[in-house]
């Protein structure tokens, strides 16, 4: 009897010891509850909104994994680089689309609620950080120890301090053996008047000094001037697409407070949706009841067509009047390439995959096109050649969609002299990207082709060959500084057709790494443009026609025939590849004809074997085209098209 009193008592306390020890520990691994239950009601002074901005690889991700550690909002080891959760970029091992987080920190006995943006840092993707400052009040400009101030550095700098945004500046890396953070301090003092006093010296990777910029991001950065008291305005700065739920919208609210079940309606297209659920970020999504002024937020509005989102949209409540949200200008495209199904029959699979991506990366803009050789597709805009390619490994590893590229152009830009063509057109200016519709030279005035202004900083050593890369590609130097002793920064004017393909590879390959590039757009201005036309057997073809600047024409030429030489097979008759320019030849290859007797494994054998052979012989010839007689397979369309 006494046993079994006992074992019931032993059994109380067990069950007892079990209860406190679950409420120990979900207090511990959930030690924010409170604040996410009173979510909407924490203070607006109690919020601090900031991005972490830097050069490409200067640790910006890195340094959010700790940041959110020690917040306690992933746990320690999880994994490097938890924001970067697209497969693409841990394959490339690149940021390419902003992430937003929502961290909460202990500041003088006080809760703070931290909305961090972790940014990419290459130039292709500078819209996306240029959307996410504008939910921000200030900024980590974080900058490698080792390597100094970079170009997308001194541009992103540009960007938070043309918005006003406070600026915590950081160094990183500081355990690398040969880092030198008193000189990169001297250059952030010589080149954005930084006070070395301010600057905060980190290293990301072993967490050191780490928890010292959380407090400095309370002391410095100021909260949201927003107002609570007004209806509900917010600024839609993100959306993706969720199988289940559409699409999904990411808001920074400016004015009042949102909750489940109120009716919200788009500034730009007027439409009202239900809100059917409000996350934060941690950075697994997180269900609130309700959502205020200064806050970001996640919402699910049964968004069902991903055109709805539009990035930079204002939301309000339905019915109700308001001034649009107007932050931020998004970049205009500057590289277009075809994209085509690589089989018909997947065209619309690849419109809808299409949208759906540029729903997450609103920047790029789409046109319906078509080839001859290639079929029906669509002619994309894109921020630069990294973006492009970014952009189609999504498309394939996201959507499973396999998209045939063709060679990457700017648009080049042309006034019209014909009178007939003017009003034709209604206008006497024509923007044209698509080679093939090139007019004759003889009815255009004028030849506009896109300008950038390019910086380029470099070890000094490397300067010589830097300048020749840029004669080479038509650049023309504005005017050079010294950093420091060993560094120089160089600003150019350059034409961006000559710099979208490779310039960045030949600087860095020039400059064993050192040398960086940032570039943004500088307008049209005038230029001489002419149509590279490739002949086979004296026939144009049309979808290997390109426009290039006059200079450039014999060297696209000669490399063009080239490559047609060795993708053409050889035929009964010989072929001539001609590239031209009106009727003047600049380069020419000759493909000789078969001599080969291609019928003799005809004759013998089998009969079925015989009409097998025959059966796959006209098979490949409705894969070809035939141009002047001559049958060219699809792939040589695509091998000289594509990059
Ligand atoms: N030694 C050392 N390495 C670091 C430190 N911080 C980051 N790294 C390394 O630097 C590399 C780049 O780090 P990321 O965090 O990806 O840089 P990023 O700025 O986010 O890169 P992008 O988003 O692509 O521009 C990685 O190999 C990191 O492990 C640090 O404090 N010390």
């Amino acid at each position: 009897m006494l046993k079994t009193l006992k074992i019931i008592q032993f059994r109380r306390y067990q069950i007892r010891f079990q209860i406190s020890a679950c409420r120990l520990y979900s207090s511990q691994t959930n030690p924010n509850e409170d604040a996410i239950n009173n979510f909407a009601n924490l203070p607006v002074e109690r919020i601090r909104n900031f991005s972490i901005i830097a050069h490409v690889d200067h640790g910006k991700s890195t340094l959010a994994d700790r940041l959110l550690e020690l917040t306690g909002a992933i746990k320690a080891n999880s994994g490097s680089q938890v924001l970067d959760s697209l497969q693409v970029e841990r394959e490339r091992g690149i940021t390419v689309k902003a992430q937003t987080v929502s961290i909460f920190h202990n500041y003088k006995n006080e809760r703070y609620l931290l909305n961090l943006i972790d940014t990419p840092g290459h130039v292709d993707f500078s819209n996306e950080v240029s959307r996410s400052l504008a939910a921000c009040d200030g900024v980590i400009l974080l900058v490698d120890a080792c390597h100094g101030v970079q170009a997308q550095t001194v541009a992103n700098y540009q960007l938070a301090k043309n918005r006003k945004l406070a600026v915590v500046p950081v160094l990183n890396k500081i355990d690398i053996k040969h880092a030198d953070p008193e000189k990169v301090c001297k250059d952030l003092k010589n080149l954005f008047g930084i006070d070395p006093q301010r600057v905060l010296k980190v290293s990301a990777k072993l967490g050191t000094g780490v928890p010292q910029v959380l407090d400095t991001i309370i002391e410095t950065i100021p909260p949201p001037k927003v107002d609570r008291n007004s209806t509900f305005r917010a600024l839609l700065f993100d959306s993706w697409f969720d199988r289940y739920r559409g699409a999904l919208n990411l808001i920074y609210i400016l004015n009042g407070k949102l909750e489940v079940g109120q009716d919200i309606q788009s500034y730009t297209t007027k439409k009202v949706y239900p809100v059917k659920s409000i996350s934060i970020l941690r950075p697994a999504e997180t269900e609130v009841t309700s959502i205020a002024a200064g806050q970001v937020g996640l919402i699910a509005v049964n968004m069902r067509n991903s055109k709805e989102s539009i990035i930079g949209d204002t939301l309000h409540l339905k019915n109700e009047t308001c001034t649009p949200a107007g932050s931020f200008k998004p970049q205009q495209p500057m590289v277009f390439a075809g994209v085509f199904p690589a089989d018909q029959s997947k065209h619309v699979a690849l419109r809808s995959a299409i949208d759906k991506l540029i729903l997450n990366d609103s920047v790029v803009t789409l046109k319906v096109d078509s080839s001859p050789a290639l079929g029906q597709g669509w002619r994309l805009g894109f921020l630069g050649l990294l973006h492009m390619e970014v952009f189609c490994q999504r498309l394939e590893q996201e959507f499973g969609a396999e998209p045939i590229i063709t060679a990457p152009s700017v648009t080049y830009r042309i006034v019209l002299k014909n009178p007939k063509m003017i009003k034709q057109m209604g206008t006497d200016t024509m923007e044209i990207s698509n080679a093939a519709l090139f007019p004759e030279p003889i009815n255009i005035k004028e030849y506009y082709e896109p300008l950038v202004k390019g910086t380029i900083i470099t070890p000094t050593e490397f300067v010589g060959q830097i300048i020749s890369l840029c004669v080479e590609r038509r650049c023309i130097q504005e005017s050079s500084v010294n950093i420091d002793n060993d560094r120089m920064l160089m600003n150019y004017i350059m034409p961006l057709s000559e710099i979208i393909l490779d310039f960045n590879d030949r600087l860095k390959s020039l400059s064993s790494g050192y040398a960086s590039f940032n570039y943004e757009d500088h307008g049209y201005h005038l230029t001489n443009l002419v149509r590279l036309d490739i002949h086979l057997n004296g026939k144009p073809v049309e979808e290997l026609c390109r426009i290039v600047h006059v200079s450039k024409a014999k060297d696209i030429g000669r490399e063009m025939t080239t490559k047609l030489k060795e993708t053409i097979p050889k035929q009964m008759v010989q072929i001539a590849i001609q590239a031209c320019v009106g009727s003047k030849v600049l380069a020419r290859e000759t493909i000789k004809a078969y001599r080969k007797d291609v019928t003799a494994k005809l004759y013998g054998g089998d009969v079925t074997r015989r009409m097998k052979l025959l059966r796959q012989q006209s098979e490949g010839k409705k894969k070809m085209r035939s141009i002047a007689n001559i049958q060219v397979p699809h792939e040589t369309f695509i091998n000289v098209l594509k990059r």
